[in-house]
């Protein structure tokens, strides 16, 4: 990627198309049914044209309008309908292969959550709604076919009424919160796990595999979260929270070997209203809150294994 020029001057470049939008729709379901999906990709293509930097010589650079041409003219190329993994991959493996100066492919997809709708307990042939969070994806080609491939979910807005607390923090003469055993937890997931698929080749081959991993990982996520439906389960913190689902992730899917979390504590403020004449006007009992934006705690990790066994 860094190469001394003449004139002294390292350059560090990579050059794509960002945000195109392309929605594929595939007629193919032997009852008549569609599938749909709408994605809206990035391409980073790092490649050996510094003679475009270093003087007029565009004999090099791929041209950002040829890679959105190709993701049409690939997403038209897919008989069959595959996921957005599937679809990052085969983009990066294309511009890798097709391309002798290319040598490192970045793809990144944000699918949209279009879901079939059921009318009258009936999945509809045609029908879509759009659901609530995006599914994301990055998958890194190389030109040996060596890949990093990683999935996630973004906004996935989640909140329980109770079972949370925070106490025995750090308190000095800055803080002013109390410990508490009873508290909201709102946050808003995203999620991004790496597979441990190390090559183009060495990807799953059945159909739909990550379509089906995507919701399966989800489940895990929200499971840990909430607790059972009658009890829930208690958190202590976002932190600890936030560790128990990715470990959960983790042990349940052995293709996942890392993932990254990041939970922000979205906070609802308790209301107490009062005045001289009226002391206990609104007086909270964990009844009534102010929903707020921001500021917000800002809690990050990432998870993996230290050995095989989890
Ligand atoms: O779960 C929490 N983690 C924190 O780090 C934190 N900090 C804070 O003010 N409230 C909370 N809650």
């Amino acid at each position: 990627m860094a190469k001394e020029a003449a004139e002294g001057l390292r350059v560090e470049q990579r050059h794509g198309k960002a945000r195109v939008r392309v929605a594929r729709v595939w007629r193919q379901g032997v009852d008549g049914s569609h599938h749909f999906v709408e994605w809206n990709v990035s391409i980073s293509l790092l490649s050996h044209c510094l003679p475009s930097y270093h003087s007029d010589d565009n004999s090099d650079i791929v041209a950002t309008d040829t890679m959105k041409n190709t993701v049409y003219v690939k997403a038209k190329e897919c008989g069959n309908r595959l996921s957005v993994e599937e679809f990052a991959v085969l983009l990066g493996n294309h511009f890798c292969s097709f391309y002798p100066q290319v040598y490192t492919a970045i793809v990144n997809i944000i699918e949209k959550p279009w879901e079939r709708v059921c009318i009258d307990g009936k999945p509809h042939l045609h029908g879509f709604k759009l659901g609530s969070e995006n599914h994301t994806v990055e998958a890194t080609v190389q030109k040996s076919g060596a890949l990093s491939l990683t999935s996630g979910v973004a906004g996935l807005a989640l909140l329980k009424t109770t079972q949370s607390g925070f106490e025995g923090f750090v308190r000095d003469k800055y803080t002013i919160l109390p410990d508490t055993r009873e508290r909201m937890l709102a946050t808003e997931v995203n999620a991004s796990w790496r597979y441990s698929y190390e090559s183009v080749a060495s990807i799953p081959k059945r159909e739909l595999y990550f379509n089906e991993k995507i919701m399966q990982v989800k489940k895990v996520l929200m499971d840990t979260f909430f607790g059972p439906p009658e009890t829930g389960v208690y958190s202590p913190s976002v932190q600890r929270t936030l560790y128990l689902m990715g470990g959960a992730v983790l042990r349940r899917f052995p293709d996942v070997a890392s993932i990254h979390l990041k939970m922000p504590n979205i906070h609802f403020l308790p209301v107490n209203l009062s005045t001289k004449e009226n002391p206990t006007m609104v007086k909270f009992k964990d009844d009534v809150y102010l929903p707020t934006d921001e500021p917000h705690g800002s809690i990050e990790a990432t998870l993996s294994r230290i050995t095989s066994k989890i």
